[in-house]
């Protein structure tokens, strides 16, 4: 496991620091980069100190309204700047000087993928067709590898499923809901109940404390903002800039979320350790301040073989960032898919499908 050759679709706020991870991690090596405007390609290993600084607060982020919902082609950025976080006099990757403008970001990655173990999808989920639609891209182009994405909705697992078998027959192995929730929690969570054998409940809450990030994080905060009372995804995908920032300040910063759909319910029932609707997550992000605003933590409630009732909590420590307990479960899940992809095993895998089963 000393050879991974991976791409990252979409350096925005997780795909830079994804790229950014892999280099205090072993055997990694970033061929490949793409966002909305350009492409960077070299299959020796790009310059990534060179992309960040380049792409550092000049991201092309954006809402969603300029990505076509057709597959294809169409499913390319079309131009609009609305949004575009643009600092620099280019935005996002054609600013390195590794990048270059293209109409065709993802295929042109899909055209160099037979040199590619793996590809990070951290592309924006709020058309939850868009990651599906991308993946069924690589597998109608043969693509052998894994794919792995960060998404957090539950319903795009069932969109991916839809796919399983075209996705088994081109050879990949795609890993879903990959990042911290779902993703690293799902996998605590799928560690916890082994002292169980009957798990009636996992709650997972979270704590984001995002000052220094938020620039970078806007696409995620926009998407989170779905999750609220009152919202949904088309609104908050239609939401502008201002109206977010006027959002952000009626709660002085802080927003608290309950009952989130996070596909953690959906992977952890897959698993067969419990019921979608006995998974709870909610959690709190403060954009404006880096201490996070509580603790995140696992705790799953069961039944042991011998008849006690008792509950397991993880506890993540509050100096670890959103950004570590992403990027570090994402790059360890990769590596894991590689393993399964080497070893024959295709199809749709959750976090919890890498973990001992229930
Ligand atoms: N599971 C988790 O714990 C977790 C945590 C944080 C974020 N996320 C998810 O990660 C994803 C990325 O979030 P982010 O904050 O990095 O978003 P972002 O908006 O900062 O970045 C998105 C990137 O995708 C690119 N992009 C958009 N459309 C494209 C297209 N058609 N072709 C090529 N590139 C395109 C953009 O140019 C940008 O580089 C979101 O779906 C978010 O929900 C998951």
């Amino acid at each position: 496991m000393d050879d991974v050759r991976f791409a990252v679709l979409g350096t925005g706020g997780i795909g830079r620091r994804t790229l950014e991870v892999s280099q205090h991690k072993d055997g990694l090596t970033a061929v490949a980069a793409c966002d909305r405007n350009g492409v960077a390609l070299d299959h020796d290993g790009l310059d990534v100190e060179e992309l960040l600084d380049a792409t550092e607060g000049n991201i092309a982020s954006g809402p969603e309204e300029d990505v076509a919902t057709d597959g294809g082609a169409a499913a390319e950025p079309v131009g609009s700047t609305e949004g575009v976080k643009q600092h620099g006099d280019q935005a996002g990757i054609v600013a390195s000087e590794q990048g270059s403008p293209t109409e065709t970001p993802i295929d042109d990655v899909i055209a160099e993928s037979d040199d590619i173990d793996a590809v990070l999808l951290a592309l924006p989920n709020l058309e939850h067709d868009f990651i599906p639609r991308v993946a069924e891209r690589f597998a109608e182009a043969d693509y052998g590898g894994v794919l792995i994405d960060v998404l957090k909705r539950s319903r795009v697992i069932g969109m991916l499923d839809d796919r399983e078998d075209l996705l088994k027959e081109s050879g990949i192995t795609f890993v879903c809901g990959a990042g911290a929730t779902p993703g690293f929690l799902t996998g605590a969570a799928a560690l916890a109940a082994q002292s169980f054998v009957e798990v009636e409940e996992v709650e997972i809450w979270w704590g984001v404390g995002l000052k220094s990030g938020y620039e970078d994080n806007r696409g995620t905060v926009r998407e989170d903002i779905a999750h609220l009372d009152g919202y949904d995804i088309e609104e908050a995908r239609e939401m502008s800039e201002e109206e977010i920032e006027a959002l952000i300040d009626e709660h002085d910063g802080v927003l608290e979320f309950h009952d989130m759909e996070h596909a953690d319910d959906v992977l952890l029932e897959r698993a067969g350790i419990c019921d979608a609707e006995d998974v709870h997550v909610g959690g709190v992000l403060d954009v404006r301040s880096d201490e996070k605003p509580t603790t995140t933590t696992v705790s799953v409630t069961g039944t042991t073989f011998d008849g006690e009732t008792g509950t397991n909590t993880f506890e993540l420590d509050d100096a670890t960032s959103m950004e570590a307990n992403v990027n570090g479960p994402a790059l360890g899940y990769l590596k894991a898919g590689v393993r399964n992809n080497r070893a024959g095993h295709y199809g749709v895998f959750g976090p919890a499908d890498l973990l001992p089963s229930f």
